[in-house]
C-alpha cells in the first residue's frame, strides 16, 4: 500500500467542512485534555505489539479465539493495572478498555472478563454490605479471583421469579445449601462461566424456615482457586452464611428473614447495565457510520447527470437518506445516554439513603431506553453495511460483526419487547394519574398538556416536532388504555386484558421513549450551541433537526391519526428532511472526523481516515490462508476424482 497516501476524494470533503472537527471531538470528550488523554490511553493499548492482530481472527478456530481472547485479556489487565498505579484510570476506564468501542477493537471476539467488570463487580457494590464489599472487591478489582453474574438458566431467562436454582439455609452450619436440580435449572448464557470465571454471583430463590422469599444473589466459587478445576456441581454446594449478599434482603444466623424497603432493589445491577447499554450503542453506531461514511465519500458508482463522471454515492440523496439519520441517531443517543447516566447516579445515591420514590421512573425510562437505543443502533448498523454494498458484506469490513454485538443488546439484559412492557406499565399508572389529577413524574408531565389540548398549528421547528411526538404517544398511550379497559369492563381478567393490549402498549411505549429522546436531544443541543463556535452549533443543530423530522416522518400514519396535521404539513416536512440532507451533506465527513475514532479500533479497510479502501481491502483478503497457496489440496483429494469420474 503506498505509504502516507490520502484519498482526493477524503481531502476535498475535508476542506469543504464548515468546522474544525477537532471542536467536535474536545466537545464529545469533554475538552481538549480529556481528548488528549484518551488518545494517551488508546495509543498506549493499540501500540502494543502484543495487543495487535498479526492475522484477523476470522482464521482462527474456536478454541485459539478463546485462548488468544484470555491471553489478550490478560495483558490489558496489566496494562490498566499500569495506568491505575500512575493514577490515569479508574472503573470507567476499565469499563471502557475492557468492554466499550476500545475494549471491543483489541477483543474482537469478546472479552472473557467483560462479565467480571460489567456485572460481577457492580453486583458486589450494589448489593453487598460494606462487610462484604471490603472482602470481595480488592480481590475481585486486583483479580485475585474472576467472576461472572450467573441469572439466566435454561428455562428462564425474562421471568427471573420463575428460576429454579435454590438456596435454602441450614441454621445447623450457617450455610445455604444450593441446588440446580434440573436441566432447565441449569445456568445457562453467563458470559466467562464456561472457562474463565472461578467465582459467580448466583441468582437463586432464598428459603429458610421453609419459606420462599424470592431470588437473591450468592457469591458462588466454581473453580479451585489455584488448579482451576471445577468445583462439584450444582447439587447440594455448600457456601457460608455471609456469601449471600445481603445489603438489602437479609437471613439472620437464626434463619429469620429480614425484608428488603424493596425487592427490586435485587434488580439493581441490570438497571445499571441497561444504562450502559444506551451509551455503549450509541458508540458502535458511531463506528458504523464512521465506516460507511468514509466509504460513501471515496467509491464512485453510477451517474446522476451522463454527461458528468461517475459521482461520490454519498451525493445520492438516497444514500445521504441511509447515513445522516445515523450520524444524527448516534447524537440523540449519545445525549439521552448521558441524561440517562445522570439520573442513573443520582437515583442510587437517594436509594442509599433510603429514598425510593424515583426508583420507578428510573426503571421506565432505563427499559424503553435501553430497547430502542439497542434496536435502533442495529438497525443502524445494518442500514450502514447496506449502505457499503458487496464490500460491507465482508467480514473484514468490521460491518457484520458490529451488527452482531449489537444486535445481542436487544436480547441481553433484558429482551426488547419485555422491557418496553415494563415502561408501558408505568404508563398505563401516569395515565390513570393524569385522569385522576394526581400529580405526574417530569418524564410523563407532557400527558397533562396534551391532554389538554390535542391541536397545534405546523411551523418549521423542532419544539412544534417534540410538541407532535408527545402527542403521537399522549394519543397511542390513551387509546391502550382504553382498549384495554374496555376489555376489563366486558369481563375479560387484567392480565388476559393486558396480554390483549400488549401490541398496543409496547407501541405506546417506543412513542413515548422517542418523544423522550427528541426532546431530551434538542435541550442537550439549546445547551450546547452557545459555547461552541458558530459553524458547529449550526452544524448541531442541523443534526438535531434531521433527527426529529425524519422520525416523525417515519411515523406519518400515527401523526395522522393523533394530531391535526393537513398532507401540506406533510409536504412541508419531506421538503424540510430534503434540504437538511443537503446542509449536512458537505460536512459529513467532518462529522465522523469529528468522532475521532483511532483506524485501529475502526478495523475497517473501507473506513481508514486515509480513504485508500482499495488498496487496504486488498491487502486484508490476502491475509487469508486459503490466498497462501495456489491450487489447495482439496482440489486434489475430491475435485479431480469427481472431475476424471465424469470424463
Ligand atoms: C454492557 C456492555 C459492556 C460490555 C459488554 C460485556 C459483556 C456484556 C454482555 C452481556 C451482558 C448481559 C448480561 C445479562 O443478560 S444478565 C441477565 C439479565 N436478565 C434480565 O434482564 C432479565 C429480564 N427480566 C426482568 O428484568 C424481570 O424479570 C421483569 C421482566 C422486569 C419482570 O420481573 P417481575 O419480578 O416479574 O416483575 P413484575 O411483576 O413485572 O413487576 C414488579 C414491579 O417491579 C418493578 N420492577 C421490575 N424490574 C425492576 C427493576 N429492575 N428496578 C425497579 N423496579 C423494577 C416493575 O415495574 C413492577 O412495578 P409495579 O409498581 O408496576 O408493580
Ligand atoms: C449474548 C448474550 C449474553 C448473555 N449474558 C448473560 C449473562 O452474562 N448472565 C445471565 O444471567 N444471562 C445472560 N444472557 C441471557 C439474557 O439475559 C436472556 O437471554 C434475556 O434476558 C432474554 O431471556 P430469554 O432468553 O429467556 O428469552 P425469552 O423470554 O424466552 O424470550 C423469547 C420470546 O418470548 C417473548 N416473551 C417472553 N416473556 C414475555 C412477556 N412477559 N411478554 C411478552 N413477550 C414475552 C420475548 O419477547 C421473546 O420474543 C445473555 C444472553 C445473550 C444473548
Amino acid at each position: 500500500m503506498p505509504a502516507n497516501t490520502m484519498n482526493e476524494d477524503l481531502k476535498r470533503e475535508r476542506q469543504r467542512c464548515s468546522f474544525d472537527p477537532k471542536e467536535l471531538t474536545y466537545l464529545l470528550d469533554g475538552g481538549e485534555e480529556k481528548t488528549e488523554e484518551r488518545r494517551q490511553r488508546e495509543k498506549f493499548f493499540l501500540d502494543d505489539p502484543e495487543l495487535s492482530e498479526t492475522a484477523p481472527s476470522d482464521y482462527l478456530s474456536h478454541k485459539e479465539k478463546y485462548e488468544h481472547a484470555v491471553k489478550k485479556a490478560c495483558i490489558v489487565f496489566k496494562k490498566v493495572q499500569q495506568l491505575q498505579a500512575q493514577g490515569k484510570a479508574g472503573m470507567q476506564n476499565f469499563r471502557e478498555v475492557l468492554g466499550g468501542q476500545l475494549g471491543s477493537a483489541i477483543l474482537r471476539d469478546g472479552n472473557p472478563l467483560g462479565l467480571h467488570y460489567v456485572m460481577f463487580i457492580p453486583t458486589i457494590m450494589g448489593q453487598g454490605t460494606i462487610e462484604q464489599q471490603a472482602e470481595w472487591i480488592s480481590k475481585a478489582w486486583n483479580l485475585e479471583i474472576i467472576g461472572t453474574y450467573a441469572q439466566t438458566e435454561l428455562g428462564h431467562g425474562t421471568f427471573i421469579r420463575g428460576l429454579e436454582t435454590t438456596a435454602t439455609y441450614d441454621p445447623a452450619t450457617e450455610e445455604f445449601v444450593l441446588n440446580s436440580p434440573t436441566l432447565t435449572s441449569y445456568k445457562w448464557w453467563p458470559g466467562g462461566l464456561g472457562h474463565t470465571a472461578n467465582y459467580a454471583v448466583v441468582v437463586a430463590q432464598l428459603y429458610s424456615q421453609g419459606i420462599c422469599h424470592g431470588i437473591h444473589p450468592f457469591i458462588v466459587q466454581l473453580r479451585d482457586e489455584e488448579t482451576h478445576l471445577p468445583m462439584p456441581g450444582f447439587e447440594n454446594v455448600r457456601i457460608p452464611w455471609n456469601y449471600m449478599l445481603m445489603k438489602n434482603g437479609k437471613v439472620l444466623k437464626d434463619g429469620s428473614y429480614v425484608k428488603s424497603p424493596s425487592s427490586k432493589l435485587t434488580y439493581g445491577t441490570m438497571i445499571f447495565v441497561r444504562v450502559v447499554i444506551v451509551q455503549d450503542a450509541a458508540n458502535y453506531l458511531r463506528k458504523a457510520v464512521t465506516i460507511a461514511t468514509r466509504y460513501s465519500a471515496v467509491r464512485h458508482q453510477s451517474h446522476i447527470k451522463e454527461s458528468a463522471p461517475e459521482p461520490q454515492i454519498l451525493d445520492f440523496v438516497t444514500q445521504q437518506h441511509k447515513l445522516f439519520p445515523q450520524l444524527a441517531t448516534y447524537f440523540a443517543l449519545h445525549y439521552s445516554g448521558a441524561w440517562l447516566w445522570d439520573m442513573y447516579n443520582n437515583v442510587t445515591s437517594e436509594l442509599e439513603s433510603g429514598e425510593l420514590d424515583r426508583l420507578p421512573e428510573l426503571h421506565a425510562l432505563a427499559c424503553c431506553l435501553k430497547a430502542v437505543s439497542a434496536a435502533d443502533a442495529a438497525q443502524g448498523i445494518e442500514t450502514c453495511r447496506l449502505a457499503c454494498g458487496g464490500h460491507g458484506y465482508m467480514s473484514c469490513s468490521s460491518l457484520p460483526i458490529t451488527y452482531g454485538l449489537v444486535t445481542a443488546m436487544v436480547t441481553y439484559e433484558g429482551e426488547n419487547t419485555v422491557l418496553l412492557l415494563q415502561t408501558a406499565r408505568y404508563l398505563m399508572k401516569a395515565w390513570q394519574n393524569c385522569l385522576d389529577g394526581q400529580p405526574l413524574t417530569p418524564s410523563v408531565q407532557y400527558l397533562n398538556s396534551v391532554r389538554r389540548s390535542f391541536g397545534g398549528v405546523y411551523h418549521k421547528s423542532v419544539p412544534w416536532i417534540i410538541a407532535s411526538m408527545q402527542r403521537i404517544a399522549a394519543g397511542k398511550i390513551e387509546t391502550a388504555h382504553r382498549h384495554m379497559n374496555d376489555k376489563i369492563k366486558r369481563g375479560v381478567n387484567s392480565e388476559d386484558a393486558w396480554n390483549e393490549t400488549s401490541i398496543e402498549l409496547v407501541a405506546a411505549s417506543e412513542a413515548h421513549c422517542k418523544a423522550f429522546i427528541v426532546e431530551t436531544y434538542y435541550n442537550s443541543v439549546q445547551q450546547i450551541v452557545p459555547s461552541v463556535s458558530q459553524q458547529l452549533g449550526k452544524a448541531l443543530t442541523e443534526l438535531c433537526e434531521l433527527y426529529a423530522v425524519n422520525t416523525l416522518l417515519k411515523n406519518i400514519g400515527d401523526l395522522l391519526r393523533y394530531s391535526n396535521v393537513t398532507t401540506g404539513d406533510l409536504e412541508n416536512l419531506q421538503r424540510w428532511l430534503e434540504e437538511l440532507l443537503a446542509a449536512i451533506r458537505p460536512n459529513a465527513v467532518g462529522i465522523v472526523d469529528g468522532f475521532d475514532i483511532n483506524d485501529a479500533i475502526i478495523a475497517s479497510p473501507l473506513g481508514a481516515y486515509d480513504g485508500n479502501v482499495y488498496e487496504r481491502l486488498f491487502a486484508e483478503v490476502s491475509k487469508s490462508p486459503l490466498n497462501a497457496k495456489p491450487v489447495n489440496e482439496s482440489f486434489h483429494k475430491y475435485l479431480k476424482p469427481l472431475l476424471k469420474s465424469k470424463m
